[in-house]
């Protein structure tokens, strides 16, 4: 990706930005909506989110979902990715009680996308799970796969005319991992034998989702169905032996966890999970293995469970052995791993994110080798950057990691979309507003929370248009308008 071979982006190659429900609606308590697990969280421990801004109103795009669409019309994408928000829809999670109030702004919002030819790639879940579910278990409580499906039937029969892009899940790993496993995510729940409950019913819910739509709408609608997992790369610190096999570990935990299942020939988690995890549990006196087992019939419904692989990625990171005894059981003792990233690598503004447009390269043909090329949206990629319009660092990201994905495309991987993470600025998580994500500037302190573009949302809009990435090319100025885009009308569902 570093030569000088100037490579295109296909015609038919779909280009997108996203946003989740909690990050960036607002509207917390409007018409209905009922309490989420990041509700809960952000109000019990506001010392937890860095700047003390949760998603009570965040970019507030419950009020300003037209100026979105306003601003997906001028970058002049093919499809938004958003997610709806489970309680917003189902106050308390259950069938038994929908909010009409609360499915109309999504109506509105889709409406409006499709008028202008923009796509939506709905995600129904991206971590804001009703708090009431919650508190029967959430996703350690096995019914959890019944409870999403249910509200996943009812999403699907709502919008299938309309919508032909779904994801099911986002980031199984952040879920159970970070939420479960430690007290980084809502619902912070620290507890490694949870998280692992978490992850087989997690991707249980995804399968069940994936096989109602297969058999209830995908003849009529002709849909695609996928999950968003996180596939940063992961590469040995150096190439010897003992990194070699942390760096297998790491990848096994980090990226077959949730990959093999689905993608694999064998299905079920990797072998060398359940191998490191049954032997742990046994010497740590569990009498079964911490790592739920799945049935034959799970196994079954799993494998092949994506019309496409949602990547979401964002860096790499080095792997070696781990010179430390992390506290048993935990998912760092299970992994028995330390990372690092280069030095050499630009930084971002979070903690754990630098610039190594390789990893993504990397990432792509390890996918193509161990899954057998599967279809490819990359559903997130992203920098994070302190306020201020002239993002170059942004800008530089972007064009590296375009450089990494054309040149992966031409050895055969079969990427058909990119989204951008994020349209705007967001709540990001516990860093509230601190680490900024978005092409468009959020002003938080405004009462309208005005958008504004990025220099980076200008370069975007020129490497959609032109489908090439130029390094010279910069705008006279930071205007942003609506261009024309005939091409879209050609747009096809079929991936
Ligand atoms: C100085 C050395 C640094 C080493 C860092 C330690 C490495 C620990 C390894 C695991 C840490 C994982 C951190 C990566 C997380 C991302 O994959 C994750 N944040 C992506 O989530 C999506 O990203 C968006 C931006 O963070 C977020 O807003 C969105 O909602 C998520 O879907």
């Amino acid at each position: 990706y570093s030569d000088t071979k100037k490579r295109k982006f296909p015609e038919n190659f779909l280009f997108g930005a996203a946003t989740s429900a909690y990050q960036v609606e607002g509207g917390w308590e409007d018409d209905g909506k009922g309490e989420s697990i990041w509700d809960r969280f952000a109000h019990k421990h506001p010392e937890a989110i860095v700047d003390g801004r949760n998603g009570d109103v965040a970019s507030d795009s419950y009020h300003n979902w037209r100026r979105d669409v306003e601003m997906l019309r001028e970058l002049g994408v093919d499809f938004y990715r958003f997610s709806i928000s489970w309680p917003r829809v189902l106050p308390n999670g259950f069938e038994n009680n929908i909010n009409e109030n609360g499915f109309k702004y999504y109506d509105d919002l889709i409406d409006e996308l499709l008028k202008h030819s923009i796509q939506p790639m709905v995600t129904l879940y991206h971590f804001d799970l009703p708090q009431e579910l919650q508190d029967l278990g959430g996703w350690t409580n096995p019914l959890s796969v019944n409870w999403f499906e249910e509200y996943a039937r009812i999403v699907f029969k709502r919008y299938a005319e309309k919508v032909k892009f779904w994801i099911t899940i986002n980031q199984p790993n952040t879920i159970c991992v970070e939420g479960y496993g430690s007290k980084a995510m809502a619902p912070a729940i620290n507890s490694i034998d949870s998280a692992y409950e978490c992850v087989k019913n997690v991707m249980l819910a995804h399968a069940k989702a994936y096989d109602v739509y297969k058999k209830e709408f995908k003849k009529k609608h002709e849909g695609n169905v996928g999950i968003a997992i996180a596939v940063n790369w992961y590469d040995p610190i150096t190439n010897s032996t003992e990194n070699a096999e942390a760096v297998e570990k790491a990848r096994a935990f980090q990226l077959g966890l949730y990959l093999d299942p689905i993608f694999s020939k064998e299905g079920n988690f990797p072998v060398l999970v359940r191998k490191i995890v049954d032997k742990k549990s046994q010497e740590q006196g569990y009498s079964t293995s911490r790592l739920p087992k799945l049935s034959f019939q799970e196994i079954q419904l799993l494998k092949g469970s994506a019309d496409f692989l949602g990547m979401n990625h964002y860096t790499t990171f080095l792997v070696k052995p781990s010179q430390q005894k992390y506290p048993s059981p935990s998912f760092e003792d299970d992994v028995g791993v330390e990372y690092s990233q280069g030095e050499q690598w630009t930084k971002a503004k979070s903690s754990w994110l630098r610039s190594a447009p390789y990893g993504l390269y990397k990432a792509c043909i390890y996918l193509n080798l161990n899954y057998d090329y599967p279809k490819i949206i990359i559903t997130e990629h992203g920098w994070s950057s302190d306020p201020g319009l002239r993002d170059s660092s942004r800008v530089d990201n972007l064009r590296g990691y375009f450089g990494a994905l054309l040149l992966a495309m031409e050895d055969a991987t079969q990427v058909v979309g990119y989204t951008a993470w994020s349209l705007m600025d967001n709540v990001e998580w516990t860093a509230g507003t601190s680490e900024r994500f978005g092409l468009y500037e959020v002003d938080f302190e405004s009462e309208n929370k005005t958008r504004k573009a990025r220099l980076s949302a200008l370069v975007l809009k020129n490497i959609i248009e032109t489908r090439e990435v130029n390094l010279d090319w910069k705008p006279k100025n930071l205007k942003i308008h609506i261009t024309k885009n005939d091409k879209k009308n050609n747009y096809k569902a079929e991936l």
